[in-house]
């Protein structure tokens, strides 16, 4: 029988985790033990554990699998509350991995070091931003504990939550089983599954919106398939930015309402038959509408249940809805509808102006066009909003959550789980937090690019709140700190040196590769001034 600590790392392993990250402690060392002895799967330590969420958050999102976090108890869990936080409202399955005191441990009596109010805080926390949780305190029933935590994270696409008291790391156990996967009634799936047909036959203009979903279950490619043989257009929602990027023939572009597109805009908001695949409703993705979406009449397939109109079919697994719409469309082979037309991506004036936000979007498509697009993590701020403007490329982000840290930790875990060298899009605010991460590349030999947007300020606060001095931060010089941490600097102020100094920077591997990009104060995006202006409207007309 393998000691429980073993166990647990195998079931990882066997339920799709390919990599582990995470920051030591007492209470979690005769884990790590087990994890760095066992090379069952590959660990990397980060220097804050917000990043080790992050990373693990972006991990799972690009692998479309479960992903794992480890930390101390106490001082290091509490530290990932924010990113699993944000990874539980993007839908994505992080496993977080806690060491505890040992069980005998807590019988002592004493206030434990890291302990903040009673042994059972911490998972009283992670209860309330996990779908399933388990505390592996007796080794009799762990190995069900755990089949049963893990099955939740993939059958929901959430994180859980795991606590492992130090003292029986070592404990023998079963192994442990993999469970059969949560069933869906095949009457009822059946049943939606006609009636959605059914409406989208009867709509005069149906329209497909994807979003996270349809990447966290792996089924991309299968809703590009059913774009297809329904004939309808397909877009995504702000959040969904980059999915079904190996598609371009059903991808119509983004609906970001006032924000957006006018041709998306028009025909999402004017469908009379809106399906709604794996879209989180939530205001990022529709607060700046310029009509308000009918969600009445629209079916929403999200959270393995599926409403269509005022009734809800529920326990309907996404990845289950889509097999059953494909197999009453077989041999269906339309043409993906008549849909907006495709803007070709901007491109880059190369003189010695200034650069603009959108110039950087410019200057990514230009240089996605003439090497390949690279899997891209932004943070929160104009960055996110410039993102949107950059074609042709995956994209995690915290777009609805919108948590500021994620950009750099992303791109470190996109290092290891994208498939490619990532672009890391990042302000100078979110920078300051989470940016010194890079420091960690040398170890591992990763080699991203990271464009530092530096506005030295806050500048997504300033729109909304220009009159505050608040918003003004200092001039941090990022790119001469590039060096010691183990990377390549520069610092460029035209449009020229942003173009040369991109294209460097993607001839150069082996060492990560800061570009910190000089932006006045006071300008944006289009895209953020779109949004903005949108919101401000949006707003009044409810005012
Ligand atoms: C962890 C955290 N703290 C605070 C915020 C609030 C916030 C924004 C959102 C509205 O909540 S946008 C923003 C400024 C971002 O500055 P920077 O990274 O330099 O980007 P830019 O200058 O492009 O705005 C803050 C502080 C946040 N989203 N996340
Ligand atoms: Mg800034």
């Amino acid at each position: 029988m393998p000691a429980l600590g073993r166990a647990l790392i195998d079931a990882l392993k066997a339920h799709g985790a390919q990599e582990i990250f995470g920051i030591p402690g007492d209470f979690v060392l005769p884990f790590f033990k087990v994890i760095e002895e066992s090379g069952a799967l590959p660990f990397y330590t980060l220097s804050h554990e917000p990043a080790v969420g992050f990373a693990a958050d972006a991990a799972a999102r690009f692998r479309a699998s479960i992903s794992v976090a480890v930390a101390t108890w106490g001082a290091g869990a509490f530290n990932l509350v924010n990113p699993v936080a944000g990874a539980y409202a993007e839908r994505s399955p992080v496993v977080v991995i806690s060491g505890a005191p040992g069980v005998h441990e807590r019988a002592s009596g004493w206030q434990l070091h890291h302990m903040a109010k009673a042994l059972d805080t911490q998972v009283k926390i992670f209860r309330e931003i996990t779908c399933d949780q388990a505390v592996l305190d007796d080794p009799g029933r762990a190995p069900a504990d755990i089949a049963r935590v893990l099955r939740s994270a993939v059958e929901y696409s959430l994180p859980v939550y795991i606590e492992l008291p130090r003292d029986l790391v070592g404990s023998d156990v079963p192994a442990v089983e993999r469970l059969d996967r949560l069933p869906a009634d095949p009457a009822a799936l059946a049943e939606c599954a006609d009636e959605i047909l059914a409406h989208l036959k009867a709509a005069i203009r149906p329209v497909l919106m994807v979003d996270v979903e349809i990447r966290r279950y792996g089924i991309e490619a299968k809703v590009a398939r059913l774009a297809r043989a329904l004939g309808i257009p397909a877009v995504t929602t702000f959040m969904g930015r980059g999915l079904l990027s190996d598609a371009p023939d059903v991808t119509h572009g983004t609906y970001m309402g006032a924000a957006g597109d006018h041709d998306i805009t028009r025909m999402v908001e004017t469908s009379d038959g809106l399906l709604l695949i794996g879209v989180i409703l939530s205001d990022t993705n529709f607060a700046v509408s310029e009509r308000k979406i009918d969600m009445r009449r629209a079916m929403l397939a999200s959270g393995r249940q599926v409403r269509i109109g005022h009734h809800v079919y529920p326990d309907i697994p996404l990845d289950a809805l889509i097999d059953a719409l494909l197999a009453r469309l077989a041999g269906h082979t339309r043409q993906p509808g008549n849909a907006a037309e495709a803007h070709p991506p901007s491109t880059l004036t190369l003189d010695d102006a200034p650069i603009q936000p959108s110039d950087i979007a410019a200057a990514i498509n230009d240089l996605f066009a003439r090497h390949g697009p690279m899997p891209m993590a932004a943070d929160m701020g104009d960055c996110l909003f410039t993102a949107m403007e950059i074609e042709g490329a995956p994209l995690v982000a915290p777009g609805y959550y919108a948590g500021m840290g994620f950009g750099v930790p992303a791109g470190l875990g996109a290092c290891v789980a994208a498939g490619g060298r990532p672009m890391i899009l990042v302000g100078d605010g979110a920078f300051q937090m989470t940016g010194f991460e890079l420091g960690n590349c040398r170890r591992y030999g990763w080699d991203p690019i990271c464009v530092v947007f530096n506005n030295s300020s806050w500048e997504m606060l300033r729109v909304f709140q220009p009159e505050s001095g608040f918003n003004d931060l200092d001039d941090w010089r990022f790119a001469e700190l590039a060096g010691p941490l183990g990377g390549d600097g520069v610092r460029v102020t035209t449009r020229r040196q942003l173009a040369d100094a991109l294209e460097r920077a993607h001839a150069t591997r082996g060492r990560f590769q800061l570009i910190e990009v000089m932006l006045p104060r006071g300008e944006t995006s289009e895209t953020l001034a779109r949004f903005v202006a949108g919101y401000k409207a949006a707003r009044e007309r409810k005012a």
